[in-house]
């Protein structure tokens, strides 16, 4: 017997509507025949990832969802390129612009959203686009090819992704925006500045608080007018401001809207047997426009069709994550303070990273992150479970403190429907089978085999979980190749190996030769290059300041109110009244308005003008105390045996001796030492990069440990008997991580990674030892004081410190 199927018509070919569709046939593949229209004259493709297309990172070829096999495997009716511009909801048929008229039994409206074009004087004028179409994508990388200038009307995610793609493809950018914060849907005031920041060094110009009056130009666009009554020139203009919910053909059948089209929890509109998922749908008062939600709605209207028990869909948690290779932003759920709300914030400006978690009635609310995006999916994964975080320490808040176990729980307790992958909508149970009956081991393999991780990457910690979920202690999370950055596919090993056998020596010929796909680098890749080859080569490689961060430029570190801070070099913490007494006199003679004792036992001049600099630096006559470097910090001791009467160790000599000797030296990230000079460890040895602690007999030396946002307790690597042997050691320990760490890993992520057993084998193996020393020997010998160098050079003062006058 035939059973006669129900006729479905999906209006929308896609992202959400196609990815219900595809839920259904795999929940009822023989309940209803399938009809999809789509204005678009291309099978379903991933949206997202034309940012990646646009900014050269992947092709056109790649970002297609379901090829036009899948149609036809699932004996699907396709009509590409066919726009439906009627629907007789009383006859329950559809009509398309090409005189096609289709029955339904039931019909799916997911006709997304139109972008919101300003409808400025000028706005028909050749070379002023939108950005949401694979056509839009093409546009816009011809007129790349001809023209040099644009302009993005728009600072949120998409205008600031168009602004890097046009960057990469070798123009010149400005980014217009209403207000004076981009990204002002998504982000605080301090994010956006230092997203704003990142973005400047990365090329991009941004005009703020600005107002689009006018687009000038004859037949094509030259520039565009402010209502403040300047110009910005442009050979083409991308308006990025918004979307609107593209409700036409709804509406005029009838279907209430407001603006989208109004649903109910199970995607109902108001005319029984027409649905509504996507962007174009309007659900409990919200329109989204993001895909993870979209997927969320289709998983229950996919359940609903097919005739499946379902809950309701009640509304989705929003977050999201800027696809700009070499910044990390993470935005979720109410991040804004208000009324009944508290913060927890973390702003460190050393390595540049922000977090802010909001609070309320003991749960996590909402969360802002950058430069550190990693603790992004647990908290999500805290704000969708409402965890009370009462008895909960702000450390555990903002660190994974359960050790290596606890993202394996926490994925752990994750239903199999749960969406890991929002961008693509793979779940929970998807991702384990794939692993499981294929054998995957990597993320790149659960990538190529589920799509998981495909898009945005912010999902990539979740499926590493979920990894070392599934395969238990077999799974290797470090096997897994990843790239130094989005400008190319090299890992740092690779990179390293590169400058090695083919002798590179400049960034620009590294970045050259292993074929960078974003030839101007980013502020990742950029700083990492410049100190891989000073550390390969220290003798012979040539510092390449424009590589490396304001701060280590300028050798002072840039206040929030665009002042600086001076912090000279006092050796182990120890001064004496005429250094003290230069010090005061400093302050006084420049009208310091802040001195502060800093944590590492030195004194920190703040609110110093950038003309002071250098006048400064020369009446301190000290060296600079590298408080703003990648570089060795401080030497923290206590008084030891010199003064404490517990004390069975020189403390202070050692730690002077060690600061001077190491004072200067470049390494991955910051390096702080300390000695103690007993196991009372007043110095607090136990959370320094190395720690030093007298015991009786002689010294140990804890590696590894941290005292900032991850703490973690150094791990004992050795124990000596003389303080000789502590500079040796010392000096083994550091260069070893200086060859083998990544730019920008702490010595407490190095030490967890290589394992303290294999750098204890390392350091103590007599011959290694003698060798590291030798190296380590040669990158001292050529270090040069900077504050010397910016007194004695005019040029430096005139490119760095003056204050050019407009
Ligand atoms: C460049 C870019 C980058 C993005 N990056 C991200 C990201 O990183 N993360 C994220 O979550 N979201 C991102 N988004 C947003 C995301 O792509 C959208 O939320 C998602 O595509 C919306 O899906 P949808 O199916 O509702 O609409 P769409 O994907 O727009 O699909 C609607 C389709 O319906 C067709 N259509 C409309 N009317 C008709 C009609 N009458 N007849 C026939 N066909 C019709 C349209 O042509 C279109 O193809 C990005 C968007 C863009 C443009
Ligand atoms: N990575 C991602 O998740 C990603 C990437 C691209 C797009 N998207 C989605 O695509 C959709 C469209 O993105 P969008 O960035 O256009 O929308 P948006 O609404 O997120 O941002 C538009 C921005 O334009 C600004 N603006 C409004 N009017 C302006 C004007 N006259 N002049 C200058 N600035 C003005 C607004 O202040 C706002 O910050 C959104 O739903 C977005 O979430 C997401
Ligand atoms: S660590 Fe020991 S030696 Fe140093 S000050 Fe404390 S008690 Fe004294
Ligand atoms: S959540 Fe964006 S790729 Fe997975």
């Amino acid at each position: 017997m035939t059973v006669t199927k129900e006729k479905l018509v999906l209006v929308g070919n896609g992202m959400a509507g196609v990815n219900a569709v595809e839920h259904l046939l795999k929940l009822a593949p023989d309940k209803y025949e399938v009809t999809i229209f789509g204005s678009e004259p291309h099978p379903n493709y991933n949206r997202i990832l034309l940012s990646y297309v646009l900014s050269g990172e992947s092709q056109m070829a790649d970002i297609v969802i379901h090829p036009y096999e899948w149609y036809a495997n699932n004996h699907i009716t396709l009509y590409t390129n066919q726009t439906v511009t009627s629907i007789d909801t009383a006859g329950q048929t559809v009509t398309s612009d090409k005189g096609l008229t289709v029955s339904y039994d039931k019909l799916i409206l997911a006709t997304g959203s139109n972008p919101f074009m300003i409808p400025l004087p000028g706005v028909d004028k050749e070379g002023v686009m939108a950005y949401r179409t694979i056509r839009d994508c093409e546009n816009m990388m011809a007129a790349a090819k001809k023209y040099k200038k644009a302009i993005v009307i728009g600072g949120g995610l998409l205008g600031l992704e168009a602004a890097r793609g046009f960057l990469n493809l070798g123009m010149q950018v400005d980014v217009v925006h209403i207000v004076d914060t981009i990204m002002d849907r998504q982000l605080d005031r301090t994010a956006s500045k230092m997203l704003q920041a990142a973005l400047e060094e990365q090329g991009i110009n941004f005009l703020l608080e600005k107002q689009s009056a006018e687009i000038l130009g004859g037949k094509r666009v030259t520039g565009l007018k402010f209502k403040d009554g300047t110009v910005a020139e442009a050979d083409l203009i991308v308006m990025a401001v918004g979307i609107r919910p593209n409700v036409a053909i709804a509406k005029e059948a009838g279907i209430a809207c407001d603006p989208g089209i109004i649903v109910n929890d199970y995607l109902q509109t108001s005319v029984s047997n027409v649905y509504a998922v996507g962007e174009c749908a309007m659900h409990r008062g919200v329109a989204y426009g993001l895909v993870a939600p979209l997927y969320e709605q289709g998983a229950v209207l996919a359940k609903h069709l097919a005739g499946v028990d379902t809950g309701p869909y009640e509304g989705s948690i929003l977050y999201t994550k800027l696809k700009v290779s070499g910044v990390d932003v993470f935005s979720g759920g109410k991040f804004v303070d208000a009324e009944g709300t508290k913060a927890i914030r973390i702003h460190d400006e050393f390595t540049g990273v922000y977090k802010k978690v909001v609070i309320q009635d003991n749960k996590i609310i909402g969360a802002v992150l950058f430069g550190d995006t990693a603790d992004g999916t647990r908290l999500m994964q805290m704000i969708r479970e409402e965890t009370d975080i009462s008895g909960m320490g702000k450390t555990a808040i903002l660190t994974d403190t359960s050790g290596g176990g606890g993202a394996a729980s926490t994925v752990a307790d994750m239903k199999d429907d749960a969406i890991i992958c929002g961008c693509n909508g793979v779940t929970k149970g998807t991702i384990c089978s794939a692993i499981k009956d294929q054998g995957l081991t990597t993320v790149d393999e659960v990538k190529n085999c589920t799509t998981a991780s495909r898009s945005c990457g912010g999902c990539k910690p979740l499926v590493s979980d979920l990894l070392a979920f599934t395969l238990g202690a077999s799974y290797d999370k470090h096997a897994a190749k990843e790239s130094i950055c989005g400008c190319t596919s090299h890992t740092r090993d690779e990179i390293v190996a590169a400058i090695r056998e083919k002798g590179l020596s400049h960034v620009r010929e590294v970045m050259n030769v292993l074929a960078w796909k974003n030839e101007e680098g980013c502020s990742k890749c950029r700083p990492a290059l410049n100190y891989y080859l000073g550390m390969i080569s220290p003798e012979t490689y040539k510092d390449d300041s424009t590589s490396r961060f304001v701060n280590e430029r300028m050798h002072a570190n840039i206040q929030k109110d665009g002042t600086y801070s001076v912090v000279p070099r006092i050796y182990g913490g120890v001064t004496n009244p005429t250094e003290l007494k230069r010090i005061a006199e400093v302050a006084e003679q420049f009208n310091v308005p802040t001195v502060k004792f800093t944590g590492g036992q030195r004194l920190d001049l703040l609110g110093v003008k950038k003309e002071d600099l250098t006048a400064m630096w020369e009446a301190l006559d000290m060296p600079s105390g590298y408080a703003y470097g990648k570089a060795l910090r401080t030497v923290k001791t206590c008084v030891g045996d010199t003064f404490c009467r517990f004390g069975t160790g020189d403390a202070m000599g050692v730690g002077i001796e060690l600061e001077k000797r190491f004072e200067r030296l470049n390494t991955p990230a910051k390096v702080k030492l300390a000695v103690s000079g007993c196991p009372r460890n007043c110095a607090e040895s136990g959370i320094k990069d190395l720690g030093i602690v007298s015991v009786d007999g002689g010294w140990e030396l804890y590696a590894g440990g941290n005292g900032g946002v991850k703490v973690r307790v150094g791990d004992l690597m050795s124990t000596v008997k003389t303080e000789q042997e502590i500079i040796e050691y010392t000096e083994a320990y550091l260069q070893y991580y200086r060859e083998t760490g990544k730019y920008g890993e702490r010595t407490s992520e190095w030490v967890h990674r290589l394992g303290i057993d294999h750098i204890r084998d390392v350091v103590e193996n007599a011959e290694e030892r003698k060798r590291l020393c030798a190296r380590m020997d040669l990158a001292l010998s050529v270090m040069q004081d900077p504050w010397k160098q910016a007194i004695e050079s005019k040029k430096i003062q005139r490119d760095l410190y003056e204050v050019v006058e407009l």
